[in-house]
């Protein structure tokens, strides 16, 4: 008998916590605010013959069992337990799963009057039209990206055993009954929708199904539960199981499942952009899918011109890729900075996108000479990465990927989306950054540099493999650019200040040694030289480091470019080392050598000397800081000039213990002008030439950020006298 074409379920809009509907003596129902299909709904309920009603109840069953959903009674008076009862009263039926996409599914099956209301280990419970049917579950192979399927063994009141199976298209069609008279047509059916709904940006799902024989359930049975109770190579000897039962499957439908893009996604990905990086998209659907979504978050533009690598052989992967890089004039990437970020740009129950960013990354080479005008989106899937990645074909695609405004990798495995992020990082010196929010992402996250997991309701095991974890994937920019500006201006101006702190000390040490002829005398107390680094300086150093921002939060997100410091490394390189070094050294030299002018016709001690450099070290080192705070707060203030008053504190406690060599010395020090004079020309010879190139530099070649300081002073200014009252201004 040739089956009627499959029942293709409507869109079904997500519905992440259905509730029930009060309806007498329809126990357990979900809130129908899923709309339902009326013929299909009229097709369910009528009498259970024919192929396509049939096929339908099938469908159906298939979406409430083939899960690892469980249902969840919140409130009810009745029990699904007492199956023969007669109730009344309604009960709100909750679903939660690993994946919204079956929640989703087992929600849709409950509007068509399939209701999944119980689960237990050993079997489920759903109610069909309000009649309720309990199904043993014999065994379950649970969903996994490589299989791509899952499927459950499942034996009916009436004893019929069966398997069901839903999973993507590619790996269904491939084990699908073919010698039915009818299989091209029901196919062909099926594919056209699929490809319809793919296109709308849908996430498509096939379902099929089996009935097992007596040999064949005792032999998957006896195979199940050796594989199953493995302690080694549990999960390969599992999909070895599967694969005995999941084969020649009657094809039931296919059902496709709206995921909407998160909030703010497309501002987030064109901000990213903005900033110089590049972002890449690696997800496990189908291609149609994966280029709606990237034209739904702004990824991909019409203005585009897509390459797109769908080779079913390593021969046909190499010939595409050697074609588009003779068409599109793709040179040999010479780039040696990229960095990458997988982006979740969609709904939390959606994982996907990755991403590169990039800044000296090449520019697209679109638009040469004979070639083509507009940016190249590279759309590439699964199949052909198996060859590229596996093979030495890395080199092509690095190639044109690097040439590429936008990169799509869809149907992609696990381990290839690590693979992806490996390609760059292994032949870059770019930072690489993930980010994900599904099972699938988790090799990916661990192999970027950075790896960001968002808190989905696909499960934590992105979250639990990430560096950072967030709620929404627009805060990636927030991250970035906000974040990880101010982190990276701090960081690089601590490091250059701390070499700058440690090393004007020991210099001002090392000449005092030369200038004693090595003879191994010290100026400096012992108890100086230990405080130094643990109390009279530490403390600025902590609080610039954890509260300075160089600029607001509005304008570091209104202005993306910004973010370009630091992949210029604009606050710390070589350059900017060795000229603090030279600094260095010059401070060190005058803090040194002007006491020894200033008393050199004097009689002052040693230990008196001592205690002048001491401090004007201090002091300079924390003017040093000041001249390059940037906001200043009340903490900033206490612990700079806090650090000069307690280091003054140090001196005079330590002064005044008869016992040290230096006792006494900064109270006869402290009564000369002299001694004021030398710390103020100090801290002032010292800063003149740092405090120079500031401001030449400030006023002739001012740096993006200087110029975006100054324009939020000078509006910071401006709005405040424009609110100002007219007795204030006047
Ligand atoms: N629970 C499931 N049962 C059966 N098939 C599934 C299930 N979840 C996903 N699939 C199918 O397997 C495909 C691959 O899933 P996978 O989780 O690797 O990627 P994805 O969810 O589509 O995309 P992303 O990379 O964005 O997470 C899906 O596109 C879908 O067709
Ligand atoms: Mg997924």
């Amino acid at each position: 008998m040739a089956p009627l074409p499959p029942p293709q379920l409507h869109p079904i809009p997500f519905c992440p916590k259905p509730t029930a509907t009060p309806s007498s003596r329809r126990k357990l129902r979900l809130n129908s605010e899923i709309p339902t299909d009326s013929e299909l709904m009229e097709l369910l309920h009528i009498e259970l013959a024919g192929e396509e009603r049939i096929a339908a109840h099938e469908f159906f069953m298939t979406l409430a069992a083939c899960n690892t959903v469980i249902p969840i009674l919140t409130h009810s008076s009745s029990s699904c337990a007492i199956l023969d009862e007669v109730h009344d009263t309604v009960g709100t039926i909750e679903y939660q799963g690993e994946s919204p996409d079956e929640q989703a599914l087992v929600a849709a099956a409950s509007a068509y009057g399939y209701t999944l209301c119980e689960r237990t280990s050993g079997h489920i419970v759903i109610d069909v039209n309000d009649e309720k049917l309990r199904l043993d579950v014999l065994g379950l192979h649970e969903f996994d990206s490589v299989r791509k399927r899952m499927s459950v063994v499942i034996r009916f009141p009436s004893g019929a055993v069966k398997v069901l199976v839903k999973g993507a298209d590619t790996t269904m069609f491939s084990i699908l009954r073919k010698d039915h008279k009818s299989y091209h047509d029901i196919q062909n059916a099926t594919l056209n929708h699929l490809n319809e709904y793919s296109s709308e940006g849908l996430r498509t799902l096939v379902v099929a199904a089996r009935d097992l024989t007596g040999e064949e359930l005792e032999e998957w049975q006896l195979m199940y539960e050796d594989a199953s109770t493995s302690l080694t190579d549990r999960s390969a000897k599992l999909r070895q199981t599967a694969s005995l039962i999941e084969c020649n499957l009657t094809l039931l439908g296919a059902s496709a499942i709206e995921d909407k893009l998160q909030e703010g996604v497309p501002e987030a990905i064109e901000s990213l952009r903005q900033a110089g990086m590049k972002v890449w998209v690696l997800t496990g659907d189908k291609q149609e899918t994966a280029i709606s979504i990237g034209m739904s978050c702004k990824l991909l533009t019409s203005d585009m011109q897509r390459i797109i690598i769908n080779g079913t052989s390593e021969n046909e992967c190499k010939r595409l890729l050697f074609d588009a890089k003779v068409k599109f004039g793709v040179n040999p990437a010479s780039c040696n900075q990229i960095s990458t970020c997988q982006s979740d740009a969609e709904n939390g129950h959606h994982e996907v996108p990755a991403s590169m960013k990039s800044s000296n990354f090449p520019e697209p080479h679109a638009g040469e000479e004979g070639v083509s005008n507009g940016p190249l989106a590279l759309i590439i899937d699964g199949n052909s990465l198996v060859y590229i990645l596996e093979k030495d074909l890395e080199t092509e695609l690095f190639d044109l990927a690097t040439s590429c405004r936008v990169v799509i990798c869809c149907r992609v495995a696990p381990l290839q989306k690590a693979g992806i992020v490996d390609l760059i990082k292994s032949r870059t010196d770019d930072m690489t950054l993930a980010i994900g929010d599904g099972a699938n992402d988790v090799s990916m996250i661990q192999m970027a540099d950075v790896g960001v997991g968002i808190c989905g309701q696909e499960g934590r095991q992105a979250v639990m493999a990430s560096d950072f974890a967030m709620g929404q994937f627009r805060f990636l920019k927030r991250l970035l650019l906000v974040h990880g500006h101010w982190n990276y201006q701090r960081v690089g101006y601590l490091v250059l200040y701390n070499f700058y702190r440690n090393a004007v000390f020991v210099f001002m040490l090392f000449w005092y040694i030369l200038y004693a002829a090595f003879s191994t005398t010290s100026a400096l107390t012992d108890w100086s030289s230990v405080f130094y680094s643990l109390i009279y300086t530490s403390i600025p150093t902590l609080v610039v480091g954890i509260l300075d921002k160089d600029l607001s939060h509005k304008t570091l997100l209104k202005y993306p470019k910004l973010y370009a410091a630091g992949y210029r490394q604009e606050s710390y390189n070589m350059k900017l080392f060795w000229i603090t070094m030279i600094d260095t050294v010059w401070q060190s030299l005058v803090v040194f050598y002007v006491p020894v002018f200033v008393y050199d016709q004097s009689d002052i001690d040693i230990w008196s000397m001592g205690s002048l450099w001491t401090i004007a070290v201090v002091i300079l080192v924390n003017m040093h800081l000041a001249m390059d705070v940037q906001r200043w707060l009340i903490f900033t203030h206490m612990a700079i000039w806090g650090s000069i008053i307690i280091t003054y504190g140090c001196l005079v406690v330590l002064d005044l213990i008869p016992v040290f060599p230096n006792y006494n010395t900064i109270f006869q020090l402290a009564k000369s002008p002299t001694y004021w004079l030398s710390i103020l020309l100090i801290i002032v010879l010292a800063l003149l030439p740092r405090f120079i190139v500031k401001v030449i530099n400030q006023s002739f070649r001012p740096s993006d950020i200087q110029i975006a300081r100054e324009a939020e002073i000078l509006k910071k200014n401006h709005s405040y006298i424009m609110s100002k009252p007219d007795h204030d201004t006047s």
